[in-house]
C-alpha cells in the first residue's frame, strides 16, 4: 500500500500526500501524467509518475541509487520515450514540444565533457557553438554571463585542468546557463564533490533560484535537499511516494510529547484535559501528540495537578526517518 501523509501543513503550504500533485498543472514548470519507463526485460524503472513541479520552486527529487530518477530526468528533457504516460515542460507536451520548450530549459545530466588545457571560457565557446540554436554573433556576451552567474568571471581565462572540483561543477552549471533559463534540470549536480565545491552549487542554486528560475534538481542526499529545497518529492523503486512543499512534509507529522512519572493514570488525565490526541501511557510514561498546545502548558498543568514529572521532552521525527518511513530505505544523510 502507498503510505499517506496526513495532518495540517505549515501555514500557506498544503501538506503532500502519497505522491499526488499538490500544485495546479498550470502553476507547474513540469507536470507528468501516468509518466512510466519498462525497458527491455521487463523492469519498470519509473511507474505510474504524477509530478506537479510548481513554478519558481527548488524541487528536490530525492530518491536511493536505482530508484529511477536519471530516467525520469530524460524522459522529462526527451531524451528517452516512456513506456506509457506522458509530461509537459513550460506548458509543452514532451517530446513533441522540444523545439519550443527547450531553449528556456537549462540542463545537465551527464556532465559536459570539457578540455584540460582550455581554459573555462574557451570551454563554454566550444559548447555553445555545439548549439544550433545558438546564434554564434552573440555567443561572447552568452558565455561572459554564464560565466558571470556562476562566479567564474575571474577565472575565465585559467584552464579547466587548475579548476577545482567546485569550478568545474559550476562551469558545467554554467554551460546550462548559456541563455535566459525558466528552468534548470540538474541529475545530481553535488556528485563527487568535496564539501567546498557541494557549497558552491549549493549556493549557486539558490542564486538561479532567486532569479525566478524553476529549479530541478535529483539528489540522494537528504539533507542536500533540506537544506536548498522549498519542495522535495521522494522516488522508491520507480513510485513517487510522496510529494510537495517541504515544510508541509514535516507539518504532516506531529511532534509528541513524552513525561515520563510514576502517576501515569493521572497524567493521562491531565493530557487529555488539555486535548491532546493519541494519549498512550506504558510502564512509567506516557506520550501524546502536542498539536497546538505549547510544552510548557502541559508541564504547567502536569504539576499543578500534582504528578511528578521525572522526564519529560519533545520528540519531532527527523526528515529521516521520514523518508525511511515512506521509501523503507536509509538515506544517505551527508553523502
Ligand atoms: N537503459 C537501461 N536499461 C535497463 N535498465 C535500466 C536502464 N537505465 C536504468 N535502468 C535501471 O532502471 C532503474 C532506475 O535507474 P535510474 O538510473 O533511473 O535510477 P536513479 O535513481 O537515477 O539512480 P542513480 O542515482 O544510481 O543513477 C535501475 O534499476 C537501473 O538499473
Amino acid at each position: 500500500m502507498t503510505p499517506t501523509m496526513t495532518g495540517e501543513g505549515a501555514p500557506g503550504t498544503a501538506p503532500p500526500r502519497a505522491g499526488l500533485p499538490t500544485a495546479a498543472p498550470e502553476d507547474c514548470s513540469i507536470v507528468s501524467t501516468g509518466l512510466t519507463k519498462r525497458f527491455r526485460g521487463g523492469q519498470v524503472a519509473v511507474d505510474d509518475l504524477h509530478l506537479a513541479v510548481p513554478r519558481g520552486s527548488v524541487f528536490g527529487f530525492l530518491g536511493p541509487n536505482g530508484s529511477g530518477k536519471t530516467t525520469t530526468i530524460r524522459m522529462l528533457l526527451g531524451l528517452m520515450s516512456p513506456t506509457s504516460g506522458g509530461c509537459e515542460v513550460l506548458g509543452q507536451p514532451m517530446p513533441a514540444g522540444l523545439a519550443t520548450a527547450l531553449p528556456k530549459v537549462g540542463a545537465l545530466v551527464e556532465g559536459p565533457a570539457f578540455y584540460p588545457y582550455l581554459s573555462g571560457e574557451a570551454n563554454l565557446r566550444r559548447y555553445d557553438a555545439a548549439d544550433p540554436m545558438a546564434d554564434p554573433r552573440t555567443a561572447g556576451a552568452r558565455v561572459g554571463a554564464a560565466l558571470d552567474k556562476v562566479g567564474l568571471g575571474a577565472a575565465a581565462k585559467k584552464r579547466y585542468r587548475a579548476y577545482s572540483l567546485g569550478m568545474r561543477q559550476r562551469l558545467a552549471i554554467a554551460g546550462a546557463l548559456l541563455g535566459p533559463r525558466e528552468l534548470l534540470v540538474l541529475d545530481e549536480p553535488t556528485n563527487g564533490l568535496d564539501p567546498q565545491g557541494t557549497r558552491e552549487v549549493r549556493t549557486l542554486i539558490k542564486d538561479v533560484a532567486a532569479e525566478g528560475t524553476t529549479v530541478f534538481v535529483s539528489s540522494h542526499l537528504l539533507t542536500e535537499v533540506e537544506q536548498m529545497c522549498t519542495h522535495v518529492g521522494v522516488m522508491s523503486t520507480g513510485r513517487l511516494v510522496a510529494q510537495g512543499p517541504i515544510a508541509g512534509l514535516r507539518a504532516g507529522h506531529a511532534p509528541r510529547v513524552r513525561v515520563e512519572s510514576p502517576h501515569t493514570a493521572q497524567a493521562v488525565f491531565v493530557l487529555d484535559r488539555l486535548g491532546l490526541a493519541g494519549v498512550r501511557a506504558e510502564d512509567g510514561e506516557v506520550t501524546a501528540e502536542l498539536g497546538d498546545v505549547e510544552p510548557e502548558r502541559v508541564v504547567a498543568e502536569l504539576v499543578a495537578d500534582g504528578v511528578a514529572v521525572r522526564g519529560f521532552g519533545v520528540q519531532r521525527p527527523s526528515l529521516e526517518e521520514l523518508f525511511v518511513g515512506l521509501t523503507g530505505e536509509g538515506f544517505d544523510v551527508d553523502g
